[in-house]
């Protein structure tokens, strides 16, 4: 048995030709499993992870992929990479069993026997062995992504990246995605890339929050939420009173809830009247951290 691998990104930066600093000195040691990297749009995700798929290169910057070095060993990078990037896009007329044959082939999977074995436990895995018949073109958008991990585990990969795979699914194609990713990635890594919080406090043991091409915070999520504990506050409010409650208090989110307005607040004790202790979630740590009160913006000295 080989030891789980480990990717290893070390000082990583990149600038666009229009001067847009999309990744500064990103450095991450990812370990096997799920690791959760999240962030908003633009904050410099799928740089990133085009960049772990060797589909472009950093400016500056090492990463290793075991003892593969991934910017200047492309071929063999591929040879072992799984990649779900944010368009997948498919050949609609084709079933989803004679294309991924057909890609089994490009794979280098000569024998038509293996091939067919291979798709036959790939299309069971993703759910389609029943609608393996069916054009692509006929997908919903879940079956299509499901499909879309067939393809990228075809070869085994040691590391899988899926770039924001659950945007556009419905709750229960959502639910079916999810199970299936955390079913990978015993022995290898699986980095998902994501602006949704639920994505990675259902998924992930790791992770990490990027902004503005800056990694702000890495975790373990269950203990990142726990030393929250007694720091978040919530209250419910009167859409009138929003304003001076934001001056007052350092609210990180305010939410609608059955057409309320509740405020969360971080303070490090009681913040007041009217206030009552929340129990935190990874939304709070994430706000959290955005608002520089925890991670690496509330380590910074401002001079
Ligand atoms: N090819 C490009 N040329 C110039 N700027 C780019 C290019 N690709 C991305 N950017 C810019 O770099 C920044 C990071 O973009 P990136 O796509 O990596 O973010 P993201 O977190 O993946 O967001 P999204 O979820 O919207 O894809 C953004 O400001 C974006 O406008």
């Amino acid at each position: 048995m080989h030891p789980p691998v480990e990717l290893q990104i070390r000082h990583v930066s990149k600038t666009y030709a229009n001067g847009v600093q999309a990744l500064k000195d990103v450095s991450l040691t990812i370990p096997a499993g799920m690791y959760g990297l999240l962030g908003a749009n633009g904050a410099g995700k799928s740089t990133l992870m085009r960049i772990l798929a060797t589909l472009q290169d950093p400016d500056a910057g090492s990463i290793m992929l075991g003892d593969i070095d991934v910017v200047a060993q492309k071929d063999k990078t591929r040879r072992t990479l799984g990649y779900l990037p944010q368009e997948f896009g498919v050949y609609p007329k084709a079933s989803a069993e004679d294309l991924l044959e057909h890609f089994a082939l490009l794979k280098g999977v000569a024998s038509r026997t293996e091939r067919r074995a291979l798709v036959e436990v790939l299309l069971r895995q993703v759910n389609l062995w029943d609608v393996r018949k069916q054009r692509l073109g006929g997908y919903s958008g879940g079956m299509r992504q499901r499909f879309g991990v067939a393809v990228a585990l075809l070869g085994n990969p040691k590391l899988m990246i899926v770039d924001e795979p659950t945007a556009g699914l419905d709750p229960a194609e959502r639910v079916r995605f999810l199970n299936l990713l955390s079913e990978l990635g015993e022995n290898s890594v699986v980095l998902l890339s994501t602006h949704i919080v639920e994505d990675v406090s259902e998924l992930c043991t790791r992770m990490a929050i990027i902004d503005r091409g800056e990694i702000l915070l890495e975790a373990e999520p269950l203990r990142a939420v726990s030393e929250l504990r007694g720091r978040i506050w919530r209250r419910v409010v009167a859409r009138s009173e929003l304003a001076t409650i934001e001056q007052q208090y350092q609210v990180i989110s305010t939410k609608l809830l059955a057409g309320r307005t509740v405020v969360h607040v971080f303070h490090p004790d009681t913040p007041g009247t009217g206030f009552e202790p929340a129990e935190p979630d990874l939304e709070d740590v994430y706000f959290s951290t955005m608002a520089g009160h925890i991670g690496r913006r509330a380590n910074m000295v401002t001079v």
